[in-house]
């Protein structure tokens, strides 16, 4: 357990109460409570101590306010105090629109090569109840397809490879599905071995049994939670709660939480309305996305400016990796106002497609002989 500052809003006074309260120390998922900057109700607060435990201590409750917080985490500062309006305007000036501050990125660019990196979920697809069914859109595929004939494309997705690729169905691109943990290249480049097919990491291959095992005890565990959907990415599962009645999200996360306790080299993390299971191992979408740039030729190299746009709390770890290099820029697709380690912001998928095809615009404009 440890001491966490929580600050609580009195409805009535609208004062603000910096309460410090104990919380599970996790070393698994924090819920988000104590997070900087985050605001509670004290009945809020009170639910958080309830005490409500699975069997490693673990507060039932406190993941299914998280669960409901979704990712990444909203912010919410002093409601009192600051209208919604203008909450999400003070974050627009903190996360500006990148379609509005397009001149200034392509202008950061200036001697540089660009690497694009793109979460697919929420950034290049709608999110929908089914994940089977989260198409991108041909126009969408066509913006992606035009970005990879002139900067060097990574998908950088939880989804498993296969899957994302019968998304996209675009061959020259690079592929870190499984949260950064299956990295592909595109399959003609001679730069790598021969017979390897293009695949430049698996770093948790040992993994594949243990999680295949756990797929399987999931299902058996969730068939009775109406709407609950386990599914399989490979070196990571999912499991979707979007279509869980909220009374039964306390019972699906005992469930889950039961399965790990027999699995303690996995971890839970949480993603937009879904639960992911990993390895514990120091791997996430912000190492992956180091990983490509020196398979790129660009470690350590000040001529590169990635800019990785995506959605989801698992896109922060790439979003933090270029903040603290101080190199390239985060875009998070987001309508309302998050926590966030991007430096610039876009609503949704069209927009994100918009900026893509903008991007092309201007780079075939300065191909030109004139330019
Ligand atoms: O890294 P991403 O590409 O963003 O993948 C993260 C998860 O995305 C998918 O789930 C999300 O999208 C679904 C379809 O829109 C939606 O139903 C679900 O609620 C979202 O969480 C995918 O199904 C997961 O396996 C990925 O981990």
């Amino acid at each position: 357990m440890t001491n966490q500052n929580v600050v609580a809003s009195d409805p009535k006074s609208g004062i603000g109460l910096k309460i410090t309260v104990m919380l599970p120390n996790s070393s698994i998922f924090s819920p988000a409570a104590g997070a900087p900057g985050r605001y509670f109700s004290p009945k809020k607060v009170l639910k958080r101590l309830e005490t409500t435990t699975d069997g490693a201590g673990t507060k039932i409750n406190a993941w299914v306010d998280s669960m409901r917080d979704s990712s990444p985490t909203r912010v919410k500062s002093s409601a009192s105090t600051l209208s919604e309006t203008e909450e999400q305007r003070s974050w627009i000036a903190l996360h500006p629109s990148a379609l509005g501050k397009f001149e200034e990125i392509v202008k950061a660019s200036k001697g540089k090569k660009i690497v694009m990196f793109l979460d697919y979920d929420g950034t290049l697809a709608p999110i929908v109840s089914d994940p089977d069914q989260a198409f991108m859109t041909n126009e969408m595929r066509e913006a992606v397809r035009d970005i990879a004939r002139y900067f060097p494309t990574a998908i950088v997705t939880g989804r498993c490879r296969d899957k994302v690729f019968s998304f996209v169905q675009l061959a020259g691109l690079y592929y870190a599905a499984s949260h950064g943990m299956d990295i592909k290249g595109p399959p003609k480049k001679r730069k790598y071995k021969k017979g390897n097919q293009g695949v430049l990491f698996q770093p948790a291959s040992e993994f594949l049994p243990m999680i295949d095992e756990v797929y399987k005890t999931l299902l058996e565990k969730t068939k009775s939670i109406p709407g609950a959907l386990v599914e399989n990415n490979k070196f990571c599962l999912s499991v979707h709660f979007r279509c869980v009645d909220e009374k039964r999200w306390g019972g699906l996360i005992e469930q889950v939480r039961l399965v790990l306790n027999q699995y303690p080299k996995l971890k839970l993390t949480q993603g937009r309305k879904v639960l992911e299971i990993r390895p514990t191992i120091k791997w996430d979408k912000g190492r992956a996305l180091v990983f490509l740039l020196e398979a790129l030729g660009y470690a350590n190299s000040k001529d590169v400016l990635p800019i990785y746009i995506g959605d989801d709390r698992t896109d922060e770890d790439a979003f933090k990796v270029l903040r603290d290099r101080g190199q390239g820029f985060g875009i998070l697709v987001s309508k309302t106002p998050k926590e966030t380690n991007a430096s610039y912001s876009l609503q949704e998928p069209s927009e994100v497609k918009d900026f893509l095809r903008r991007l092309v615009e201007w780079k075939r404009l300065c191909l030109r002989p004139q330019c």
